[in-house]
């Protein structure tokens, strides 16, 4: 047993040593890092840990998630890494929890109770979310994350250092719209052009015909809408082709769905464009697509720039595709843009069918086949279909689709593996990296523990063999931080039995005698909701139940003259013993005293928006997040703009509307400009 702990007792100090034991500690995600972290974990000592994923064992974890056997596929992350961990020291308790840690249950009062929090999960939103609770719960946090060969290690503690939020975080990778709609240089560009508009609108839900006329009402520009209806009209058929037409014969002399399709987008739309003679006096033109000709092996692709250079001079990214890929450009070009038979590739072995490059006429086939899936699938029953890297007919037919397109404009095609990657964001994880971190967590987490705050680095795993590490010392809080800077404080209460005007006004003492009885002029939010503003009280009397805000959740009240720091009030539960004749309310003791705001420049991630006087909505008003500034209308050198749900769908994708290629995106922290 001593020769278990002697190494960590010799390193660590019999005091540290000792105290891990006792440490309560939280580990947020079982995944890639999760599983190191909690072996390392472990073994350096800790005895109380709480594990928390929200997901089950697949296949694809056993490469790297060590803890996981082939035997335990469908069980619960959390149960089955606690239950292998356990046996590596018989003195630690760990606490499995299989749920998501934003589950309102979890909320302030839950994280208090532990010492320190170790994050090691992998999507933004549950990442900002355990910061905010740490920084309510002043729990210091070890904050991680890899992708790739990189990877980042953030101590966060309250105060001394910078949050998770106080540098803003590159979110989504952007394109001009009008790149993706009419003026495509990079693979990319035609496989989200694939996913994202045209498998929305062939196998999605149906345009509203409501909002152009709603959008008309608005006084948008005529031109643009009837463009929009033709565009719309044009689909309806496709649409109703690929409902309704009897399961394909796409050989069958009558034209199938798919080669409706086709003739739409691949052959019309490019004529359509080509039309537009002003677009192409400095780029390349398409070539419109022939269906039947590229079947029987007669389309021929006259353009000019096969070796990977747009006529303009240009560089497109053949080359650089090539390169990356290690597909070696420009013979593979050359057969992908000449419809030369799929069997000359096979050289590349059989093994690696999804990594073959394809000949425009396997992408037709491909295109013909997957429409024909997609189409069965929906006159089977299925109401809508999205893209999903891992439901081989979508990806197949964003495989052909982008891989047409990319033929058509003179851009080199990509293999079913490549559009996988590049469809689905897939950064492939690397075991070592999420190694590499987990002991680096460990090093920053003793840090904490010792409070040698001095010692706090920021560390990362850079792709730099000379520097493959590098450590930076901690940064101050951003004043201007929408979450740290904040004051933070609890009401313990029954929602369903207080008001929402009870509860700002108990936290802001109205009434207690130390402001005079003269009550701040504040707006209320939770999240991005505006629930009450100096000119608008109609929810003031509502409970906090029937406004949805309940336990775990946050009630933010902000100073109208921005003279004070917001306060976040988190929601808690009245205690087990709380009196039932007692008010429904206990208010924090003292009051929060938010310090004076320094005045920031800018919006930052989360503060919400001063609200602007508006009539009292029905029920609870959306407001966007402070986002990308989005300009109105869009490409006029497209041939067709997209109407307001289409934008909404793109954005969601990452996509930036753009009047066209020129505009410069507004700078914002959060947009990578790609093109
Ligand atoms: N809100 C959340 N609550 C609890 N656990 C979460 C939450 N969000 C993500 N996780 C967990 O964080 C872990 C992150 O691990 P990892 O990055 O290795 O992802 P993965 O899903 O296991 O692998 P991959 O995404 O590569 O298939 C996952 O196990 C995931 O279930
Ligand atoms: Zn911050």
């Amino acid at each position: 047993m001593s020769g278990r702990s002697a190494h960590a007792k010799a390193i660590l100090g019999q005091e540290l040593f000792s105290r891990l034991s006792q440490t309560k500690v939280l580990l947020v995600g079982a995944g890639g890092i999760g599983c190191e972290l909690l072996k390392n974990i472990v073994l350096t000592g800790f005895g109380d840990i709480t594990l928390l994923d929200l997901d089950t064992i697949d296949l694809s974890n056993l490469n790297r998630q060590f803890l996981f056997r082939k035997k335990d596929i469908k069980q619960s992350k959390a149960l089955v890494a606690a239950k292998t961990a356990s046996a590596f020291n018989p003195n630690v308790k760990i606490t499995p929890i299989h749920a998501n840690i934003k589950e309102p249950q979890f909320d302030v009062a839950w994280f208090k109770s532990f010492d320190l929090v170790l994050n090691a999960l992998d999507n933004l939103d549950a990442r900002r979310h355990v910061n905010k609770m740490c920084v309510a719960a002043d729990v210091p946090l070890v904050e991680s994350g890899t992708a790739g060969y990189l990877g980042q290690v953030q101590p966060i503690i309250k105060d001394r250092a910078e949050c998770f939020d106080c540098v803003p975080k590159p979110t989504t990778k952007t394109f001009p719209v009008c790149t993706i709609r009419s003026t495509p240089s990079q693979p990319i560009h035609c496989i989200v052009w694939a996913k994202s508009y045209l498998i929305p609108q062939l196998f999605g839900e149906e345009e509203d015909g409501g909002e152009l006329d709603e959008a008309e009402k608005q006084g948008e520009n005529a031109k643009e809408i009837a463009a929009l209806r033709k565009e719309a009209q044009a689909f309806k058929a496709v649409r109703a082709a690929l409902r309704s037409s009897p399961t394909g014969d796409a050989s069958s002399s009558g034209p199938s769905a798919a080669k409706m399709v086709f003739g739409k987008v691949f052959n019309a739309d490019i004529l359509n464009l080509l039309s537009m003679a002003d677009m192409w006096r400095s780029r390349a033109p398409p070539t419109p697509l022939d269906f039947d000709k590229i079947r029987d092996g007669t389309f021929s692709l006259n353009r000019p720039q096969q070796n990977g250079v747009h006529a303009n001079g240009s560089a497109t990214a053949n080359g650089k595709a090539g390169e990356a890929s290690g597909s070696g450009g420009s013979a593979i070009t050359e057969k992908l843009l000449n419809g030369s038979s799929s069997s000359s590739t096979s050289a590349s072995g059989a093994g690696l069918k999804d990594q073959r490059a394809l000949s425009l006429q396997d992408n037709l086939e491909l295109f013909i086949s997957s429409t024909e899936r997609l189409a069965g699938r929906l006159r089977a029953g299925e109401e809508t279909i999205l893209f999903d890297k891992d439901d081989d007919d979508t990806l197949d037919f964003v495989t052909a689709a982008a891989n047409l397109r990319s033929a058509a404009y003179g851009i080199p095609g990509k293999s079913r593996w490549e559009v996988k990657e590049m469809a689905g964001n897939i950064i492939p994880a690397i075991a070592t990296t999420n190694a590499i971190i987990a002991g680096l967590i460990v090093l920053q987490a003793l840090h904490l523990l010792r409070r040698s705050y001095h010692a706090l680095r920021n560390v990362h795993v850079q792709f730099k063999p000379s520097m493959p590490l590098s450590a930076i010392a901690m940064c101050p809080p951003s004043s201007f931080c929408g979450v740290c800077r904040d004051t933070y404080t609890e009401v313990r209460c029954d929602p369903a039995r207080v008001t929402l005007v009870e509860v700002v006004d108990g936290v802001l003492g109205v009434g207690a005698g130390d402001d005079d009885g003269e009550r701040r002029e504040v707006s209320v939010y939770e999240d991005k909701r505006v629930l009450s503003d100096p000119d608008w009280d109609d929810n003031n009397d509502r409970t906090l139940e029937s406004l949805n805000v309940t336990r775990g959740k946050f009630l933010s009240i902000v100073d109208e003259e921005g003279e004070y720091a917001t306060i976040q009030v988190a929601i808690g539960v009245l205690p087990p013993n709380h009196p039932v004749d007692a008010p429904a309310l206990i208010l924090p003791s003292p009051l929060p005293k938010p310090p004076k705001k320094v005045k920031p420049r800018a919006p930052t991630p989360s503060t919400p928006v001063s609200s602007k006087k508006r009539p009292a909505p029905d029920d609870i008003e959306e407001i966007d997040a402070p986002a990308a500034k989005r300009s109105k209308t869009v490409a006029d050198t497209a041939a067709v703009p997209f109407t307001p749900s289409k934008k909404r769908r793109l954005e969601e994708d990452g996509l930036i509307m753009l009047d066209n290629a020129e505009e410069k995106i507004e700078e914002d922290p959060d947009v990578i400009e790609i093109d």
